[in-house]
């Protein structure tokens, strides 16, 4: 039989940094090929389009799959297991699978799809690798008390849970092989150093740090792990151990479609007002501006936006603004719209 086909698993919290990470390793991996599979969470294929739009040689389109349905995790038979069998049966398979989870998911019961009879016996996780978003660690938004929150776990079963994002966040940091601290350019000398302290606490195997801009890390580094992540399960406790199956209804998303905008900089004012007033975690998508012959590329990470004319619209294609917005369960969805399509 052949050898096992490696699959990198890129977890990290929404708007950290995995598709831009990706993306690097995309334009930099020169030695094999490689195929994509992403999870967005929300219907808008906003990561797919970027990424599809690097072209390059050795990840052609047809290896560049997105499933938007839900969670890999809970949809490995109906989706996962047959995307990875068509990836498989192409001409010239991939020699390396790059998995972009959604911002919300836990990447354990994925690499537990791996165990899967028919995945196990082709592919093996060649590692997880947590991207972290440094800025939002700095502010203290997810990493307060990684250290305790391993000591308890260490002397109980389960926690209480009474802080979902953090649960996320801890479980993409205990899953890991490696992690990518991400957004350095947005963080000092002390903020640098304390989210550093903060990590070395807060993961148990004593796992690698790269830090990076811009998801710049050596793809030698970040690639070619040899994990098998598969078979070392125990190792990586997650707050959902005692489930068998995780929740997702912590969060929620959907999306909406809103008039061309005015200008690119009104929008994203608008969109970082909206974004602030309701505690919107997550907004990003493809936006018309009167006049602009290219579509805008907006993405908000909570408060922090930034954006782009990212490619010409094509002829006879819809110009349409539509954005998907994640946020925690309870998001007034009606509000957002209003607030969104006043001018
Ligand atoms: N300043 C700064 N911004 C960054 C860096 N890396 C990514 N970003 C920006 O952060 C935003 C989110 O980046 P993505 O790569 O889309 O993050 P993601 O983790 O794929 O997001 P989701 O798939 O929505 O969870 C984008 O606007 C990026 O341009 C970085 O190192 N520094």
């Amino acid at each position: 039989m052949s050898a096992k086909i490696p699959a990198t698993i890129i977890t990290g919290f929404l708007g950290a940094g995995k598709t831009t990470l990706i993306r690097h390793l995309l334009e930099t991996t020169r030695d094999r090929r490689l195929a994509l599979i992403i999870n967005e969470f929300g219907d808008v294929g906003v990561d797919g389009e970027i990424l599809r739009a690097c072209g390059v040689e050795n990840c052609p389109e047809e290896n560049i799959v997105e499933l938007a349905n839900g969670c890999l995790c809970c949809t490995v038979a109906d989706d996962f297991a047959p995307a990875i069998e068509a990836l498989l049966a192409h001409d010239n398979p991939p020699e390396h699978i790059i998995i972009e989870t959604s911002g919300l998911a836990l990447p354990k019961p994925l690499v537990k799809a791996f165990d899967w009879p028919a995945i196990r016996s082709r592919l093996t996780v060649d590692g997880v690798i947590a991207v972290v978003d440094g800025r939002a660690v700095a502010e203290g938004r997810f990493a307060d008390d990684l250290e305790a929150i391993a000591a308890e776990r260490a002397q109980t079963e389960t926690i209480d849970h009474d802080n979902p994002l953090e649960e996320v966040f801890e479980d993409q940091l205990a899953c890991a092989d490696l992690i990518v601290l991400n957004k350095i350019d947005l963080l000092d000398a002390d903020e640098d150093a304390a989210v550093m302290a903060t990590l070395a606490n807060g993961t148990p195997r004593g796992v690698k740090v790269l830090r990076a801009r811009h998801g710049a890390v050596d793809s030698r580094a970040a690639l070619g792990l040899s994990a098998a992540a598969e078979d070392d399960l125990a190792n990586r406790p997650s707050h959902h151990d005692a489930l068998d199956e995780h929740d997702h209804e912590d969060f929620e998303s959907f999306v909406v479609e809103i008039a061309a905008a005015q200008d690119a900089a009104g929008l994203v004012a608008r969109l970082a007002e909206v974004s602030a007033a309701h505690d919107v975690l997550r907004i990003k998508g493809f936006a018309e501006v009167v006049g602009k012959p290219m579509r805008l590329l907006v993405q908000g990470v909570g408060p922090r936006f930034q954006h782009q004319f990212d490619r010409p619209w094509g002829l006879g294609e819809r110009r349409s603004s539509r954005l998907v917005v994640i946020g925690r369960k309870g998001l007034d969805r009606e509000a957002i719209v209003a607030a969104l399509a006043t001018r």
